[in-house]
């Protein structure tokens, strides 16, 4: 019996994945990263992020101690850091071996150690990096990369030189001590020529301060001129330093967001979050935005900065303000311009959520100017907030300015000045009774603008002495006075006339006595009642069809619009007593044109021409009259 060959056939033996580089190269420029420039940056951090691994080394040596020296002379971009370097092992572990990194290393338990850089699970949070790719971006600039280092961890070690190249092959070289005395690793770019935009010394040193002027350490440029090297972060970041009153502060925080955000802020509202390591600002835009509308926020992680995009830190309503933080422990996603969407994260956001509501409470309950200000730009943005936000809207609604019959108020000013707040569903319906409602002492409150009428009626939440109703064309004219019989009698063939004329509108004619006399009539048509009236209409020319039977099904009873005459007017007593029935149909149609205009709402084509026509009639008549 012959057993089968249990040798692996050659075709079956684990092979390993080979990687072009080139097309790594090519994925992360074109998909990862927002632009070649992110390479100084991955170099600034990676610097950091050993300078932190040799004050873990060397807990007693001085902040200042450690530092990053950047340079950039036209020929060269050089980045040297004072930081835990590399031995020659580190080299081929962590330089050559992409999606390798010693800030988290593939496989090891949370408490092992990797040399240097301290154990898994401390240093997670510690480091900046963490993916192993950041180094790559290099390549965005250049074709090679340079390092030599020198690890702290063993000073007798001697330095080692690395250069890593774009079409993947790279060399080690151990060099003697005096090639790097101190510790610390230098990384030098010779920048292609297609790159220069990126490695100009001018755009060197000002993109060195974009992304450090935060940092901890210090960081300092020169160009290669004789002067001396220029510091990049000169100031501590502008919440960490002192000032000698709290006005002084405010102004150095307004000033710094002014700086960097571009604008002149509302307001500056101190943010500070202990349990992250997060401090910063908010800054409250100066003008009007579409509410919904996030805009990015600059945020640094440990100093460095990462995003001037990042949404991720606010909720969606927080669209009033932009921010500048810096935090310990936030995590950046591998293209570092997001942040990774973690329990942290959204701790973060809920935290500064809070702070925003308490800036809103406080200006609300404290600081009148302020919050008046501040609803003067954004009072749309935040009525669209209010509606969906319970906390917002108890805070905000009484605060809130609305189009009224005592012309624009707060709905607390004029819930105080009327028992009853009544609020119409249309613009529309407001320009109709806003002069009449109010000379009749009613408050009305213009409900048609997006979401205005639902805020009026959730009032009595917030004040329950409130009540707010809808006004509709009834309550309207149980406010009119009706005028006495004889009067009245006297209208009838006047009115009989105009309703005639008006009939075509389904429009019924009375009349009153109101103010303001100089009104002669008043239009009481709702939208709905419109729509009603031309379904009605549809449904009768289309008798017998299948569309007038769907018309006719839907049919309710169509509610008449009502042509209201005033009798204090005098202009309508005087017509009331025509009895040249021509005359009182064309000053009918007159009066019904006239209300119909005055409440600003399109017009049929049917109404334009009864409008022209009745113009031209009454024209034709006095000129008659006076030859
Ligand atoms: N200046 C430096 N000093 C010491 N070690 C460094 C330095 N720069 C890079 N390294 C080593 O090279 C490794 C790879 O660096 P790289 O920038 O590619 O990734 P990373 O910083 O670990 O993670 P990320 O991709 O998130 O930036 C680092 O983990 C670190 O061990």
């Amino acid at each position: 019996m012959t057993l089968p060959d249990a040798s692996p056939n050659p075709s079956d033996a684990d092979r390993t994945f080979q990687v072009d580089l080139r097309g790594l190269v090519d994925l992360l420029s074109h998909h990862l990263y927002s632009s070649p420039r992110v390479y100084l940056r991955e170099l600034m951090q990676n610097a950091v992020d050993a300078l932190t691994a040799r004050h873990r080394l060397e807990p007693d040596a001085p902040a200042e101690a450690f530092g990053i020296r950047l340079h950039a002379n036209g020929s060269v971009v050089r980045v040297e850091d004072d930081g835990v370097g590399l031995t020659e092992a580190d080299v081929h572990t962590f330089l050559a071996t992409i999606g390798r990194s010693s800030k988290r290393a593939a496989g090891a338990a949370a408490d092992e150690p990797i040399p240097g850089w301290g154990k898994i699970a401390e240093q997670r949070g510690d480091f900046i990096g963490q993916f192993g790719i950041g180094l790559l971006s290099c390549f965005l600039v250049a074709d090679e990369i340079h390092v030599i280092s020198r690890s702290a961890r063993t000073p007798d070690a001697p330095a080692v030189e690395w250069r890593g190249r774009g079409d993947g092959s790279y060399t080690v070289r151990v060099l003697p001590s005096s090639a790097r005395p101190r510790p610390g690793t230098t990384v030098t770019l010779t920048p292609r020529a297609d790159a220069a935009e990126w490695t100009r010394p001018t755009q060197v040193h000002a993109l060195a301060r974009q992304f450090g002027s935060l940092l901890r350490h210090p960081v300092t440029f020169d160009d290669g001129t004789a002067g001396p090297a220029a510091p990049v972060n000169p100031e501590p970041a502008p919440w960490a330093r002192t000032y000698p009153t709290p006005g002084a502060r405010s102004r150095a925080l307004a000033a710094y967001g002014e700086d960097v955000l571009g604008f002149t802020p509302l307001d500056t509202i101190e943010l500070d979050l202990p349990a992250v390591g997060l401090k910063g600002i908010a800054c409250v835009l100066p003008e009007t935005v579409p509410a919904g509308r996030r805009h990015g926020h600059r945020v640094h992680v440990k100093g460095m900065l990462l995003s001037e995009r990042a949404e991720e830190i606010l909720p969606e309503w927080a669209f009033f303000v932009r921010c500048v933080v810096d935090a310990e422990n936030l995590r950046p996603t591998a293209s570092r311009e997001a942040l990774y969407e973690d329990d942290t994260l959204s701790a973060v956001r809920d935290a500064l959520a809070e702070r925003l509501r308490e800036w809103i409470a406080r200006a609300a309950a404290s600081d009148p100017d302020l919050l008046a200000r501040f609803l003067q730009v954004h009072h749309l943005a935040v009525k669209s907030l209010a509606v969906h936000d319970d906390e917002i809207l108890r805070m905000l609604l009484p605060w809130l300015p609305f189009e009224t019959t005592d012309g624009h108020a707060t709905l607390d000013e004029f819930a105080r000045t009327h028992r009853t707040v009544l609020v119409t569903s249309s613009v529309e319906e407001f320009r109709q009774v806003a002069a009449i409602a109010s000379a009749a002492g009613l408050g009305v409150v213009n409900g048609g603008y997006t979401y205005d009428r639902e805020l009026v009626h959730r009032l009595p939440e917030i004040r329950p002495e409130a009540s707010v109703a809808d006004l509709d064309p009834a309550t309207l004219t149980a406010h009119l006075d009706p005028v006495d019989r004889e009067t009245e009698l006297g209208a009838a063939a006047y009115l009989a006339l105009a309703r005639d004329a008006l009939a075509v509108f389904d429009c019924d004619v009375a009349l009153r006595a109101f103010q303001p006399a100089s009104a002669p009539a008043l239009l009481v048509d709702s939208r709905e009642a419109r729509h009603e009236r031309t379904r009605s209409h549809l449904a009768r020319e289309q008798e017998g069809g299948l569309w007038g039977d769907i018309l006719g099904a839907l049919r309710q009873e169509a509610p008449r619009a009502q042509l209201i005459l005033n009798q204090l007017n005098p202009l309508v007593r005087t017509a009331v007593t025509i009895d040249e029935p021509e005359l009182a149909r064309t000053s009918a149609e007159a009066l019904y044109g006239q209300a119909a205009m005055l409440s600003r709402r399109p017009l049929r084509p049917a109404e334009s021409s009864l409008i022209n026509r009745s113009f031209l009639d009454l024209l034709a008549h006095a000129l008659r009259k006076d030859s």
